[in-house]
C-alpha cells in the first residue's frame, strides 16, 4: 500500500508549482499594520505583508531587525500593540497555542526544543498526538479506538521521520542524535501536526554547506507536498535559492519585498546588510 492510501495526509504527489499558486494569491497569512513594542522599543513597526498559500517566504534582516519577534507574533506567543494577525481569516489574537496549532500552524524554534529523554520516533508522535481525537477514558480504558490512533501515530511518525531522512535513527534518543539530525527532528515534529503552514526559524543555524543544501532540498520536498513556508534565515544564499518571495525588516520596518532576485538588487536591501548609509543607497 502506498503512503498515500494510509494516510491521505501525507500525500506523494508534488503540489501545483508555487509560482501558480501565488498567482492565484490565496492568502494564507495576513500581517495586518502589525506594531509591537516592549516598553520603549518598537521591535515592529506597521509591518505589512501577506503569505500565499503554496509559497516559501523569506524573513530576512539584520540581527534585531525584528524577525523573531514578528515569528512570535505569528505563532500567538506576543500580541501585536496595534494591528492584527490573520489565518485562513481568523485573527490570531487571543487564540491560544494549541487552538493555533489546531488551526494548521506550526514551527520550529531558533535553540532547538526537543524532549531529549524521548526517542527521535516518540517525539514525532508528541506532534501527532496533537490530533489525536481519543479520549483520556479511552485511553485508560485501552479501548480499541485508542490503538488504532496510536497505530496510525506510530506509521505516520515513521513515515515522517523517513520523509526527513532519519528513519534509521527512530529509536535513538534525541539527546545522542546529531545537531543536523536533530534538526531534522525538529521538522518531522512539526510535520506531526499536518500544519498548512511551516514557520522555520534559521533552520540552517550551525550547518556546514553540505547539510545547507540537503536542507534546501528538504524545505523544497516540505513545499511540494502541499505546505506553505515561511523561513527566517541569515545565510543569503539558501534565502535566495530557496524562497519565491523576500519581506526584508530593518528596525522592524519593512524595507523591501518582492522577488529574491529584486530583493538582491534593492540598494536599500544591500545597505542595511552591508551597512551603507542611506543616502549612499
Ligand atoms: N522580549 C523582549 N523584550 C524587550 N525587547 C525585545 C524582546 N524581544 C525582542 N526585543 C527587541 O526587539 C528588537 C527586535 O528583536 P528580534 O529578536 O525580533 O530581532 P531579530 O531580527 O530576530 O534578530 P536576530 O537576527 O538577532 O535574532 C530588538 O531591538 C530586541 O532587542
Amino acid at each position: 500500500m502506498s503512503d498515500t492510501e494510509q494516510n491521505p495526509k501525507v500525500p506523494v504527489q508534488a503540489a501545483a508549482p508555487a509560482v501558480e499558486a501565488v498567482g492565484k494569491r490565496e492568502p494564507l497569512l495576513e500581517v495586518d499594520h502589525v506594531t509591537l513594542r516592549f516598553g520603549g522599543v518598537v521591535a515592529l513597526n506597521d509591518v505589512d505583508f501577506t503569505l500565499y498559500k503554496g509559497e516559501i517566504l523569506g524573513l530576512i534582516g539584520p540581527n534585531g531587525a525584528g524577525k523573531t519577534t514578528c515569528f512570535n507574533a505569528m505563532t500567538g506567543i506576543y500580541q501585536p500593540t496595534e494591528g492584527q494577525i490573520r489565518f485562513l481569516g481568523q485573527k490570531i489574537s487571543g487564540k491560544k497555542r494549541h487552538q493555533i496549532t489546531r488551526m494548521g500552524m506550526a514551527r520550529t524554534f531558533q535553540n532547538i526544543r526537543l524532549f531529549p529523554e524521548m526517542t527521535a520516533l516518540e517525539n514525532v508522535q508528541v506532534g501527532a498526538d496533537a490530533h489525536h481525537k481519543t479520549s483520556v477514558i479511552s485511553a485508560l480504558l485501552r479501548l480499541p479506538r485508542h490503538w488504532k490512533e496510536e497505530r496510525e501515530g506510530r506509521e505516520k511518525a515513521e513515515r515522517l521521520l523517513e520523509f526527513v531522512g532519519i528513519r534509521n535513527r527512530m529509536h535513538e534518543f534525541a539527546r545522542n542524535l546529531s545537531y543536523g539530525e536533530q534538526r531534522r527532528l525538529e521538522i518531522a515534529r512539526a510535520l506531526a501536526t499536518d500544519p498548512k503552514l511551516l514557520c522555520l526559524d534559521e533552520p540552517a543555524a550551525g550547518f556546514n554547506p553540505a547539510e545547507k543544501e540537503e536542507l534546501l532540498q528538504l524545505i523544497r520536498q516540505i513545499r511540494d507536498q502541499g505546505v506553505t513556508v515561511l523561513l527566517i534565515e541569515h545565510d543569503m544564499r539558501l534565502v535566495m535559492g530557496v524562497t519565491d518571495r523576500i519581506v526584508v525588516l530593518e528596525f522592524g520596518k519593512k524595507i523591501a519585498e518582492g522577488l529574491p532576485a529584486e530583493v538582491r538588487d534593492n540598494p536599500k536591501v544591500v545597505a542595511a546588510y552591508l551597512g551603507v548609509p542611506d543616502d549612499a543607497a
